[in-house]
């Protein structure tokens, strides 16, 4: 065992402790590939760059931003962009850890990498979003590439973005390179079915799981914390299957309707820049309410950290369906697994977005396009079977879905790191 890093404090509740946590956990399930698990408790690389921007009124200000590279051992780095106030290194860390065992749960030929910038995005015009974008994109030039490390969208960053990526490194490089980040628009070598990946995968683990414990979608209540890109897409997905959303929860409020939301009055008031708070249905409640809903499946698909102990122990659900990446706290684990409460864990049942952005990178490549067909029917597969083998081992060993999923990870991430050695 090595020193502890000496650059990140590990609060008991952050992102970086939850992963370190869940690491831990794993260790009596993986056998003579323990010995290599400190390699997972340490970030590979970590860059913290300054993004200086002329801002529009003729003033400089200066933004803090990141790319963390946590594993490479399975292949180039992998991971989403972050727009976020509250983004730190150490949350980029953990986010870049989960990357690396989710890439290794569903099989994809990548590591884990994640970057950000600590900004409140919302305060800056499109033009000084775009010149942000830009220069942070040539400040991580030094270790992103097509072969090295490809940033994807996540909290408040979307293809337009992306766009801006791309063009920057290939400006820099001086030629077009379409795989240096995906979650592009489709005529910038984007994929089909990217935008919605991440809800359709959290959607078909769920399916999945419920088919497996017994609990029929048809009429089941569920509540949605986060309706932004994923959380959107798998409440769609869940009430075409015939379930009814009971609860959402946005940054701008909280609403409950046990008839059931109206998902396009939703978007009618996304579309005018509104949120949950805005829906003209169902009655607003104050935010800790969200977590005494009475409801059958539970989707957070916001930020870190939501569910604590206290929170896990008045959660309704009979599943709860990790939309976001690390939205339970190990207590929290703890508590709802006594409760059994199911959670299929963020690290497969996310997976989806990373899987189609696999597919938009080997699309750029070989430069033949798929239909969207044909990527649902890979993505499901890829899905569902990823499942299948993460239950087997929950069942073989009487452990939780997220120590399996770590378990099936961590063997394969560090078999390759055995198998590659130390030295260069
Ligand atoms: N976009 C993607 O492909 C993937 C995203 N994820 C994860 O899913 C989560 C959501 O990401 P996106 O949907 O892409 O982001 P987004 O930016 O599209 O949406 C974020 C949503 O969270 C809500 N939110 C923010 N702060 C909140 C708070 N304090 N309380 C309640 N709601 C709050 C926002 O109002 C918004 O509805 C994140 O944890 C992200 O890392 C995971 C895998 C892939
Ligand atoms: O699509 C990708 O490459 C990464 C998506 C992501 O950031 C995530 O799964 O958390």
């Amino acid at each position: 065992m090595s020193t502890p890093l000496s650059f990140v404090g590990t609060a008991p509740h952050s992102p970086w402790a939850t992963y370190l946590s869940q690491v831990d956990r794993v260790v009596p399930y993986i056998g003579h590939l323990a010995k290599w698990v400190e390699t997972l408790k340490r970030p590979k690389r970590a860059l913290i760059v300054d993004v200086p921007i002329e801002m529009d009124d003729g003033s400089v200000r200066h933004f803090e931003g990141y790319r963390v590279q946590h594993n490479l051992s399975r292949g180039p780095g992998k991971g989403g962009i972050r727009f976020h106030p509250d983004v730190t290194l150490e949350e980029v860390m953990a986010l870049s850890a989960w990357m690396t065992v989710k890439t290794a749960a569903v099989g994809l030929p990548f590591g884990g990498a994640k970057g950000g910038i600590r900004v409140d995005p919302s305060q800056l015009s499109i033009k000084e979003l775009e010149r942000m974008t830009r220069r942070y994109t040539s400040e991580i030039g030094l270790i992103i590439g097509p072969q090295r490390d490809i940033p994807a969208p996540d909290v408040n960053t979307n293809a337009q973005v992306m766009a801006w990526m791309m063009d920057t490194y290939s400006m820099n490089i001086g030629s077009t390179a379409t795989g240096v980040v995906t979650g592009k628009p489709i005529h910038l070598g984007g994929s089909l079915g990217r935008v919605k990946a991440t809800g359709r995968g959290v959607f078909v683990t769920g399916r999945e799981a419920a088919r497996r414990i017994g609990l029929s979608l048809q009429g089941a209540r569920v509540a949605v914390q986060g309706l932004g890109n994923v959380g959107s897409t798998a409440a769609e997905l869940f009430v075409a299957a015939g379930c009814k959303v009971v609860a959402m929860q946005d940054h701008t409020g909280t609403r409950v309707n046990p008839k059931g939301f109206d998902l396009d009055k939703l978007r009618a008031v996304q579309s005018a820049g509104g949120g949950v708070a805005a829906h003209p249905d169902g009655e607003a409640v104050d935010a800790e309410s969200f977590w005494d809903v009475d409801c059958d499946i539970l989707i957070p698909a916001a930020l870190e950290g939501q569910i604590d102990a206290a929170r896990a122990n008045r959660i309704q659900a009979r599943m709860v369906l990790e939309g976001a990446n690390g939205p339970t706290l190990p207590e929290g684990d703890d508590v709802l697994r006594e409760r059994g409460v199911l959670v299929v864990p963020d690290v497969i049942c996310n997976a989806g977005g990373v899987t189609v952005s696999y597919f938009e990178w080997v699309q750029d490549f070989s430069s033949f396009f798929w239909t969207e067909d044909e990527i649902n029917a890979r993505l499901d597969k890829i899905m569902i079977d990823a499942l299948a083998q993460i239950w087997n081992t929950a069942d073989r060993h009487q452990i939780t879905l997220r120590t399996a999923t770590f378990a099936v990870a961590c063997e394969r991430i560090l078999m390759s790191r055995q198998e590659r050695g130390l030295y260069p």
